[in-house]
């Protein structure tokens, strides 16, 4: 049995996928995000939480290079996906974020029809050699996000008809379709209503079969639902990173007990 543990925890231990040593965020002046490290498990739902302001979003931004478009914003440290620096030079951003995609709190899909929505990103990444191989990945991605059956006779459809969970199912296919191996979530619930939350929570459960996810939530309720690992930052120090069991019933800081229970935040 002892075997078997040490086994599950080396395994544990190779299976990170993206690795953050020492991570200092500045928005000009202000030192938002403070010498944080933390490794994030691949096949795994990692919960970020924590009072507003705390760093969570700033953070999650960190690790698709999408802090890199806000012009006052210096990221420091190093962050890896697989052992790769994802902050060298050589890295072309547009290319991690396909592999590293993202979905926003508020869902976001383009003017365009249900289809061209899909096919957007494999098409700039030339992802479809044919129209066929095309409609394969718009349906493919449309099924991975649990969306496939209440769109499939309307494609043609502008695709900000649609209900907000549908669009931000939407918007999820839109993630996997460049097949990414990282799903990073803005509180991608918090416009949504309980039914819809529901749904997207059980698709989150489903996609990490295949894929690393990271959500910001406000919600304890949602992290402890739907994630594996939870994270709990606090005046932009990650304050305790654990399995989500064990923050939410046994928190081994001050601060994340007093979080937990409603008394800061
Ligand atoms: N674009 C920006 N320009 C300047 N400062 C920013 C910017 N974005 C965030 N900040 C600052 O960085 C700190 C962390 O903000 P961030 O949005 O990452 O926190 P958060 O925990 O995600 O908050 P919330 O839960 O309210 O979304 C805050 O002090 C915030 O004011």
């Amino acid at each position: 049995m002892d075997d078997l543990r040490r086994i599950e925890r080396t395994t544990d231990m190779s299976d990170t996928k993206i690795s953050a040593k020492g991570v200092q965020v500045y928005y000009a002046e202000t030192h938002a995000i403070k010498d944080v490290s933390v490794d994030i498990g691949d096949k795994t739902v990692t919960a970020f939480i924590g009072p507003s302001g705390c760093g969570k979003s700033t953070f999650l931004r960190c690790l698709n290079r999408m802090n890199d478009t806000i012009d006052i914003c210096r990221v420091q440290g190093s962050i890896t996906m697989d052992g790769q620096d994802i902050y060298d030079p050589r890295v072309d951003p547009v290319q991690l974020r396909a592999k590293v995609g993202m979905v926003f709190q508020k869902p976001n899909p383009f003017p365009k029809s249900i289809y061209d929505n899909v096919a957007y990103g494999p098409k700039i990444h030339g992802l479809a050699r044919t129209k066929a191989d095309m409609d394969q990945i718009v349906e493919a991605s449309l099924r991975r996000a649990a969306l496939w059956n209440e769109v499939k006779d309307r494609l043609d459809a502008p695709g900000t008809g649609l209900s907000g969970g549908q669009q931000q199912r939407l918007c999820i296919a839109r993630a996997v379709a460049t097949a990414p191996e990282v799903l990073l979530m803005d509180e991608p619930c918090s416009a949504l209503d309980p039914i819809a939350t529901a749904q997207i929570e059980e698709l989150i459960d489903e996609l990490r079969q295949q894929f690393s996810v990271v959500i910001v939530t406000h919600s304890m309720q949602q992290a402890a639902r739907v994630s594996q690992k939870t994270a709990f930052f606090h005046l932009g120090h990650l304050v305790e990173f654990n399995e989500t069991d064990q923050i939410f019933t046994n928190p081994q800081d001050p601060r994340t007990e007093s979080y937990i229970t409603g008394r800061i935040g």
